[in-house]
């Protein structure tokens, strides 16, 4: 192939430059009771919750938790009900005092930021959106979006200025001088969402904002999230036990289980690469057409096929492929601004619907044998990212 092939890794685009980190979290661990001492750094380490809870009456909502959070990427975090999201998030800032691990911000260490520092770095640097969205219900929306610029002090007429301007960028313009009480559910969490832009923090905290929006909303109000994040690009955390939520808006997904991090990755690998039978029984009802992308089957020429197919980008959706390679004979060429990554022909896209066919049943078994050898259930824990046994293999290995 004339045109220089880069090298695609599984998740190099989802990466960026992996020097850069905003959040660095290191063998946290949260045990609630009066006996946690008996369980970090003993033997009752790897003992199961339910063991812990019997001989020390203790429960480990986090356990031994390390990830990377990005400059400007969505890193949610999904799990079941009780699996630690809530408990993990406020670890992060200290809402709830880890019991041992790290967590830094920017490289500061926040375990030992003394009660001032940390006031400070809730104040200007961290924002959070809550569930409930914990407006003030007499105060105006104005003053409501404006309340975190009132707390740093900052002049009645700049916070003013800046809050109605969070308010238009939200969608609610018009509403500045009602009351919360006033407005539907979905446009409190509006309001919720643009007090804390307000401040212009450096990361946004998500805990479950939409959990208690109808579907439609809920809708909605992802797709807010979407279209905030393409324009102001803020790094986030966000906390959901709805996979689709968290498909739609993760750059990277770790999932949680019984306070341990199973599988950290992009949505494509979560649902195309699950590192164990939970992951995979879990993400089974996701049509992987409307997930995995041209970037995630890529791969060179074959011999004699033709190279002037249809062009798209690695970023299109299964979904989208299809109808150009039903319109066209020659395999899709899939291109990243000057750069040919590769080709994606019919029978690719073909073998990944036909995955999707397996029934859940076969896909975990298939993924519970390959997991057999304890090697690669070790990788999966110790990088705390994906190292599935599934999935294409990359451009350029001759696959
Ligand atoms: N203050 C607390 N004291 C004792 N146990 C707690 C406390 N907070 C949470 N837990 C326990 O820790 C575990 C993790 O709870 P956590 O709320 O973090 O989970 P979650 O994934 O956020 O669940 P949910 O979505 O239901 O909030 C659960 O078993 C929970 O009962």
């Amino acid at each position: 192939m004339s045109t220089p092939v880069a090298p695609v890794t599984e998740t190099a685009a989802a990466r960026g430059d992996a020097d850069e980190v905003t959040f660095s979290v290191r063998n946290l661990w949260k045990v609630f009771g009066g006996n946690a001492d008996k369980v970090v750094g003993t033997e009752l380490e790897k003992a199961d919750r339910d063991r812990v809870k019997e001989e020390t009456g203790c429960t480990v909502a986090v356990r031994d938790v390390s990830f990377d959070v990005r400059p400007g990427e969505v890193f949610v975090v999904m799990g079941l009900s009780g699996s630690g999201k809530s408990t993990l998030i406020r670890c992060l800032t200290r809402l709830i005092e880890p019991t041992a691990g790290q967590v830094l911000l920017d490289g500061e260490d926040i375990g030992t930021a003394t009660p001032q520092r940390l006031r400070e770095l809730r104040r200007h640097k961290m924002a959070m959106v809550f569930q409930h969205f914990g407006l003030l219900p007499n105060r105006r929306i104005i003053d409501n979006v404006a309340y975190g610029l009132e707390v740093r002090g900052t002049p009645r007429a700049e916070r003013y200025e800046r809050a109605r301007e969070m308010i238009g960028m939200v969608g609610l313009g018009g509403y500045e001088n009602a009351r919360p009480g006033e407005l539907s559910g979905g446009m409190q969490q509006r309001v919720g969402l643009a007090r804390a832009l307000a401040v212009d923090p450096e990361v946004l905290l998500f805990d479950e904002p939409f959990s208690a929006l109808d579907p439609l909303i809920r809708r909605d109000m992802q797709n807010e999230v979407s279209r905030l994040q393409r324009e102001l690009r803020k790094t986030s955390v966000f906390i959901t036990h709805d996979l689709q939520e968290a498909l739609r808006l993760g750059d990277r997904i770790a999932i949680m289980r019984d306070g341990e991090i199973v599988q950290v990755g992009t949505p494509e690998e979560v649902v195309g690469r699950p590192a164990n039978a939970y992951v995979a029984d879990f993400t089974s009802d996701v049509a992987r057409t409307t997930v995995l992308t041209a970037r995630w089957l890529v791969r060179e020429p074959y011999p004699d096929e033709r190279t002037d197919g249809p062009v798209t980008a690695p970023g299109t959706v299964l979904a989208e492929v299809l109808p150009m390679l039903a319109a066209s004979t020659a395999p899709v060429r899939v291109v990243e601004g000057d750069t040919l990554l590769g080709y994606v022909g019919r029978d690719d896209v073909l073998r990944a619907i036909a995955e999707d066919q397996l029934d859940g049943a076969a896909a975990v078994a298939a993924i519970e044998e390959a997991s057999d050898d304890p090697s690669e259930e070790r990788a999966v824990h110790s990088s705390g990212d994906t190292v599935g046994t599934r999935g294409p293999a990359p451009a350029g290995s001759g696959a």
